[in-house]
């Protein structure tokens, strides 16, 4: 990539779709929270937790990623880790910020759900970004226990503007979920979920005929199904792509094997986003930069990225044409609209 296609990807408005929060703590966040809250870890230094970040796939991940929000106790934790994900976004110029978070990853461990909601509320509201909060359920756990957060997360209905659904995902079907996510349409929560990460294409139908999602988390496999492929354009269904995420995983083995063009190219709504920054290797620039040097992607690319990510978001119709003509207003520099 040219200098100034690097600057050109750097600088454009973008919005970021697919970020768990607790994926953007920072080794160095993990060590002063431990020391903060008495929390005893498994490895001595910040280096010897990031050289343990040599992952092979999805689950020897979420292993070390589930260990290191242990270190999240108090509400204060929960709006620290928010707020430095907030502050690192704006930098790579981030305006809007639709961020995951995993519940029950925290009140399994005696947090109160208060305490997790309003830590990362208190700081999507002070924040130096615009921010909203999607409420995730872990596959790997039952259905039930869904439905359970679910109902504890209710006092706080007003906190979070849809649900989502993630961890492992192999074996973990979406229709496992169908209940919960009927329920939480019936509340008019927005719905998202992981599909076609690592799981088949029929994992990504029946999140959109089951679950009735408005947008799929990766969706990457959806191109070895091309009927699939030729619905979920017509159906102008986002995919929140993460390169990164994808390299790091082994869901591709190069960046150079990403099919973000393909996907682009088939006239899906893909856009870049970091998934768990801190664990692989970057925030939402470092993804721009890897993926568009590793593939022949442009200027006209670019816009379009920057674009699909403000159409796919949740964002009132005024608010999302605010940022659609700053991205426009953004590229009529460079001669393409
Ligand atoms: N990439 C990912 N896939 C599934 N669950 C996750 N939780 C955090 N990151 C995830
Ligand atoms: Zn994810």
């Amino acid at each position: 990539m040219t200098t100034q296609m690097r600057s050109i990807v750097q600088n454009m408005p973008k919005a970021e779709l697919h970020i768990h929060i607790e994926g953007s703590l920072e080794p160095e966040l993990i060590f002063a929270l431990a020391q903060r809250n008495g929390v005893k870890l498994a490895y001595q230094s910040v280096e010897e937790l990031r050289a343990a970040y040599a992952f092979t796939n999805l689950q020897s991940f979420l292993d070390i990623y589930y260990a290191g929000a242990s270190v999240l106790l108090k509400e204060q934790d929960f709006y620290d880790m928010t707020m430095a994900y907030l502050q690192r976004a704006k930098a790579d110029h981030v305006r809007h910020a639709e961020i995951f978070f995993d519940p029950q990853t925290h009140t399994a461990r005696g947090v109160p759900m208060a305490d997790v909601i309003n830590g990362i509320h208190r700081a999507a509201t002070e924040g130096p970004i615009s921010a909203k909060l999607i409420l995730c359920f872990l596959r790997h756990l039952s259905e039930e226990d869904a439905l359970a957060t679910l109902e504890a997360a209710l006092p706080f209905r007003e906190q979070f503007i849809g649900v989502g659904l993630d961890s492992s995902e192999v074996g973990h079907p979406p229709e496992k979920f169908a209940r919960v996510f009927a329920r939480a349409r019936d509340l008019g929560l927005h719905l998202v979920a992981h599909a076609g990460e690592e799981g088949p294409p029929a994992y990504i139908e029946t999140a959109v005929d089951l679950l009735k999602v408005e947008r799929v988390d990766h969706g990457v496999r959806c191109l070895e199904d091309p009927a699939l492929t030729r619905r979920l354009a017509a159906l102008r269904m986002p995919l929140t792509v993460c390169p990164l995420s994808n390299t790091k995983l082994r869901v591709f083995d190069q960046m150079k094997d990403h099919n973000l063009l393909d996907l682009l190219d088939a006239g899906l709504v893909a856009m870049v986003n970091s998934d768990d920054p801190a664990y692989f290797g970057g925030y939402m620039n470092d993804n721009f930069v890897a993926v568009f040097d590793a593939l022949p992607l442009g200027l006209a690319h670019a816009h379009q990225l920057a674009r699909n990510s403000f159409e796919a978001s949740f964002l009132p119709a005024q608010e999302k044409q605010k940022y659609l003509d700053e991205v426009d207003t953004y590229f009529s520099a460079f001669n393409v609209v």
